[in-house]
């Protein structure tokens, strides 16, 4: 049992295998053509050349968008990382995928962290089936084992369910179904780290539960899996640890009764998710005037 002092915790934290560590992060964003000289070659160049001290001038806007953050992600883990508007999580969400740079500190992997975003990019005009493949290629997936988990990945996406929209381009699907698809060709390898943006969110409730049980047989299969999502109820259901980030801060780091208690009284009571759902009660009756 652990005591007080947390020391069985570190014993077992010497056993744990980390896969993401993040060591005083900072990450900026530069939005260019806020100011004087907005779009002008001269503009232009002097950014080039100048560098820092001439963005200001150059109308460079700076976003300090993720402040000093550091942790440890272990192998087995299901992290989820929440915080207000804003706050940061996407951004180093991306960074931990490698497709935003740091502006200070560093961060180290352990295998390819895949990112999941509601916005991954497949191909609109492809249909859902060349999706499949295509995404299953870029994930590092072989042809034949693409074609072994196709009519799995189409199943669970659910997209057939209604009619026989996999032959369809991707830009006739609903954002849900959209999202359902991306999740579903993501889920059907198992990552060493797999980033999920979101993605929870867009599909029906059904479409979660099956998302959620997909994640904890992800993390049984040892990857670590970082999930981005404002339903408190997502997070509790998949996650054991949790990161809360506030202004870029973070601002928590610790299991997730205890960081969602604390954002609660935060955020001024539990999501809308987190409570039963009355159930469907018939509109309430508005006289009409005959
Ligand atoms: N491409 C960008 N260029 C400039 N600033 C950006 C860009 N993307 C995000 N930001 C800024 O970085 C900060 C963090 O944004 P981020 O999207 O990471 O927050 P978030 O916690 O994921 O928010 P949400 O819950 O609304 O999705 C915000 O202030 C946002 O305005």
């Amino acid at each position: 049992m652990a005591d007080n002092n947390g020391n069985d915790m570190g014993k077992q934290a010497d056993e744990r295998v980390p896969t993401v560590v993040a060591d005083g992060v900072d990450i900026v964003y530069r939005v260019n053509g806020t100011g004087a000289g907005r779009g002008s070659a001269t503009a232009a160049l002097n950014r080039i050349l100048r560098g820092r001290k001439a963005e200001k001038a150059a109308g460079v806007r700076r976003v300090h968008a993720v402040r000093n953050v550091s942790f440890v992600a272990y192998r087995g883990e299901a992290i989820g990382l929440i915080g207000t508007n804003g706050s940061g999580k996407s951004t180093l969400l991306k960074a931990v995928a490698g497709l935003l740079p740091v502006e200070n500190g560093r961060i180290y992997t352990d295998g390819q962290p895949s990112l999941l975003g509601v916005n991954a990019a497949l191909m609109n005009d492809l249909t859902g089936e060349r999706n499949v493949h295509l995404g299953g290629l870029a994930m590092g997936m072989s042809r034949a084992q693409i074609k072994e988990r196709y009519q799995e990945i189409v199943d669970f996406s659910g997209i057939n369910d209604k009619g026989d929209f996999i032959t369809l381009p991707m830009r006739t699907y609903s954002s849900g179904m959209a999202a359902r698809l991306r999740f579903s060709i993501a889920a059907a390898k198992d990552h060493d780290v797999l980033l999920v943006d979101e993605a929870l969110a867009t599909g029906d409730r059904s479409f979660q539960k099956r998302s959620e049980e997909r994640i904890r047989e992800l993390r049984r299969h040892a990857g670590t899996v970082f999930l981005v999502s404002h339903s408190n109820k997502s997070i509790r259901d998949t996650c054991d640890r949790v990161l809360w980030l506030e202004r870029g801060e973070l601002r928590m780091d610790g299991p997730t009764d205890e960081v969602l208690k604390e954002y609660e009284k935060f955020t001024g009571g539990p999501d809308r998710a987190a409570k039963p759902k009355p159930a469907a009660k018939p509109a309430p009756k508005t006289k009409t005037a005959a």
